[in-house]
């Protein structure tokens, strides 16, 4: 899938979700979420009860189905064979994942992203092929299970410090009240689990989150 848009504008408000996330339909959610004005979708199936086999890879192409009739990139979180079953537009990659250097080898020309929290782990996913970096957790939050030190705004401010003009996107606990300092502190865009999947009303959560990026975007 060739992009009109780039990277940077894909990130601006990134939602990402699983069966396991928020209490209500998937499909619906995402469907919300993207009348609301998401920018890019990841599908991420993991953690206590997570689908497995088939019945993950048949979510996996219902919600593909409804990015693609949308026109939002769908990404697939980890799971690297069933983004190319899927044909994704693309996978995200941690640090204890496969090297992000076999994946790039993988999936050829379609979206990478790579979660990273230091300098170092930064330069190795560039020098990797990234397209895009994930930092975080940028606010304390509830939908990672492994409390890793949280990072904050410092670290993006030191990435873009240290000349690091990949696309960077925060994750974690960012909610519409703190979302412009992620923009303001040099993110190009935001990622969501809770403050949309757990939402009373999707749709008007993504549009209060769009409203904070953007109003910040264009004050940049
Ligand atoms: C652990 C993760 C960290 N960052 C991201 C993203 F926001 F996409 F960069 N996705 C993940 N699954
Ligand atoms: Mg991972």
């Amino acid at each position: 899938m060739d992009y009109k848009q780039k990277i940077e504008d894909l990130l601006t408000l990134y939602f990402i979700m699983g069966s396991q996330n928020g209490q209500g339909n998937p499909e619906y959610v995402l469907q919300q979420a993207i009348e609301g004005g998401i920018t890019l979708f990841q599908f991420r199936e993991k953690g206590e009860g997570a689908l497995q086999g088939d019945e993950k890879r048949r979510l996996g192409e219902r919600l593909k189905q409804i990015c693609k009739d949308a026109g939002v990139p769908f990404i697939v979180n980890d799971d690297i064979e069933l983004a190319m079953q899927l044909d994704a537009d693309g996978v995200h990659v941690g640090q204890e994942d496969e090297k992000a250097a076999v994946t790039r080898k993988q999936i050829g020309n379609k979206i990478l992203g790579v979660s990273t929290h230091t300098l170092e782990e930064a330069h190795q996913a560039i020098a990797d092929g990234a397209d895009y970096l994930g930092l975080g957790p940028i606010f304390p939050t509830e939908s990672k299970d492994d409390i890793r030190k949280v990072h904050g705004l410092d670290l993006i401010q030191a990435f873009r410090r240290h000349d690091i003009q990949t696309p960077i996107v925060g994750i974690g606990g960012i909610m519409s009240a703190n979302a412009s300092d992620v923009i303001q502190a040099g993110g190009d865009g935001v990622s969501v689990i809770s403050a949309i999947a757990g939402a009373e009303d999707a749709k008007q959560a993504t549009v209060q989150l769009k409203q904070a990026v953007r109003k910040e975007q264009l004050e940049d």
